[in-house]
């Protein structure tokens, strides 16, 4: 691999990770913000995310100086040989992705534009983007100034962050000329060998369409799940059935209470919005959404089955982070269903080991926070499962069941065993499973 000087244009979960992997893999890195906070604290050593093994390699490679934070970002531009933009494209109020932050950068890159350089798209962008930011970029630049457009699409996971960028299954470039895909192919070595080389149309495509097709396993198996419930089969004993068959896979395929995060959601719904603008109508990812927001309300349902009202009760919530080992709460599960809870008349606290500072900006004092499993449980009426922590799937089922006012739990994870629970006597309601009903719980606590 030759070094190289990279610029990184947002410094997010995803531009924080790909920056700091490159340094460490010899590159000379700037990650750059406009949000001086989050830089200065980097600067401090303070990570603006939680992601395990994240700090050490910072702290390695600001040492080494192959890793430099930044808010000028126009000198961070002319110094680089290779600009990625990696800021948000979050979803817009009408649903498709929304470009101002990579437009910004586009003018940025465009009027710094002092050589050759190559510019990447790191950012999940809807097709036609490369387009759209290599006619900002020439606007911008000094007239005749070369450069070429990469889409070079992320697919980490948060939360394995950091080894699934040492260790990428894939990359997919599509470059606008072959120097450049051998320039960021060349980068690409340390981390893989498998590299999908592509039109810059077909990578941008290729990342909505691997996260629809995971998202489409999950409402799948969600529904298989449904259906499970009603004529009595176990989806987990489903999914292990059909996912030993290696065409279909075991991955993506618990059930539960439904895809969140940062990504799923929103890019499901810019997919939609990319098919809509070329005229297809793509129900099959409809059908996905649907799903996916029904298995939220089901898991509000299924508390009222047992408790028959909320009004007066208290309800524990364990997990607020939309996944474990992150504390990202960006469409978790938590944020829909802590509001249902409260609208019904209930106290709601909450469990995170990591996730609560986040958490409460969006919730505020809508519940309790605890980072104590033990004591968020205490008292309560009865206890909601939403993050596989494994704080959660180590609970001790006794001292929960001794803590609780009553013995419910509503696993929206599919955690615990249902033999032990039900020999534990708990009412437990889990996804897609049998129900392990107490009678006498059901019956003296509907009102
Ligand atoms: N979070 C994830 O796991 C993954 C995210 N992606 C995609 O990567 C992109 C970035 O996502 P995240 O890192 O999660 O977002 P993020 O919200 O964590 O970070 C984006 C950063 O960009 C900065 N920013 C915005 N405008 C800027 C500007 N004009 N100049 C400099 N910095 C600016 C923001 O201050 C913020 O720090 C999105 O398109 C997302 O869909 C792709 C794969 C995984
Ligand atoms: O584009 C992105 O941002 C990223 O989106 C996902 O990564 P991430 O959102 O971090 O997390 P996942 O592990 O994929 O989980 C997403 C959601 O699906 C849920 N899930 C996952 C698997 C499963 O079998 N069932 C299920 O409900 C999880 O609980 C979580 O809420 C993809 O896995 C990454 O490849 C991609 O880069």
């Amino acid at each position: 691999m030759i070094v190289k000087k990279i610029a990184v244009i947002g410094t997010g979960y995803v531009g924080l990770v790909s920056g700091t992997c490159f340094a460490e893999a010899g590159n000379q890195v700037t990650c750059c913000d406009i949000n001086q906070s989050k830089i200065s604290n980097l600067l401090k050593g303070i990570m603006p995310i939680y992601e395990p093994g994240l700090k050490e390699l910072v702290q390695t490679n600001v040492e080494k100086e192959q890793l430099h934070f930044t808010t000028e970002i126009e000198q961070a531009v002319r110094d680089a040989e290779v600009v990625y933009i990696a800021v948000g494209t979050p979803m817009s109020a009408t649903g498709e992705a929304d470009l101002t932050y990579v437009k910004e950068v586009a003018e940025t890159i465009g009027r710094n534009l002092n050589g050759y350089k190559v510019i990447v798209t790191k950012s999940t962008v809807p097709v036609g983007t490369g387009k759209l930011v290599e006619g900002i970029v020439r606007n911008f630049a000094p007239k005749g100034q070369a450069f070429d457009i990469v889409s070079n699409p992320e697919f980490l996971r948060e939360g394995a962050a950091i080894k699934d960028s040492m260790n990428m299954e894939r990359a997919v470039i599509g470059a606008t000329s072959d120097k450049a895909y051998e320039i960021i192919a060349d980068l690409h070595k340390p981390f893989t060998s498998n590299i999908v080389k592509a039109s810059v149309e077909s990578a941008e495509l290729i990342k909505y369409a691997a996260n629809a097709f995971l998202a489409t396993k999950i409402s799948f198996i969600n529904d298989i799940a449904n259906i499970c419930e009603r004529v009595g089969a176990d989806v987990t004993k489903v999914s292990e059935g059909i996912g030993l068959d290696s065409r279909i896979g075991r991955k993506f395929l618990q059930a539960g209470v439904g895809f969140g995060g940062s990504c799923f959601p929103k890019d499901t719904s810019a997919l939609l919005h990319i098919a809509e603008d070329c005229g297809y109508d793509f129900n099959l990812i409809k059908a996905v959404m649907e799903t996916n927001a029904g298995q939220r309300t089901q898991v509000v349902e299924k508390l009222l089955a047992p408790l028959g009202s909320l009004k007066g009760k208290t309800i524990s919530v364990l997990g607020l982070a939309f996944k474990p080992d992150t504390d990202d709460v960006r469409f978790a599960p938590a944020l829909d269903i802590i509001p249902q809870l409260k609208a019904l008349g209930a106290q709601v606290k909450a469990f995170d080991p990591i996730a609560i500072p986040e958490a409460k900006k969006q919730l505020g004092s809508l519940c309790e926070y605890s980072e104590d499993l033990y004591e968020t449980i205490k008292h309560t009426d009865a206890c909601i499962v939403l993050t596989d922590w494994k704080e959660v799937k180590g609970l001790d089922l006794v001292k929960a069941k001794r803590l609780l006012k009553r013995p419910v739990m509503i696993d929206g994870r599919n955690l615990f065993d249902l033999d032990v629970m039900h020999d534990l006597g708990y009412t437990y309601l889990s996804m897609g499973r049998p129900a392990v009903y107490i009678e006498k719980v059901m019956v003296s606590h509907v009102i």
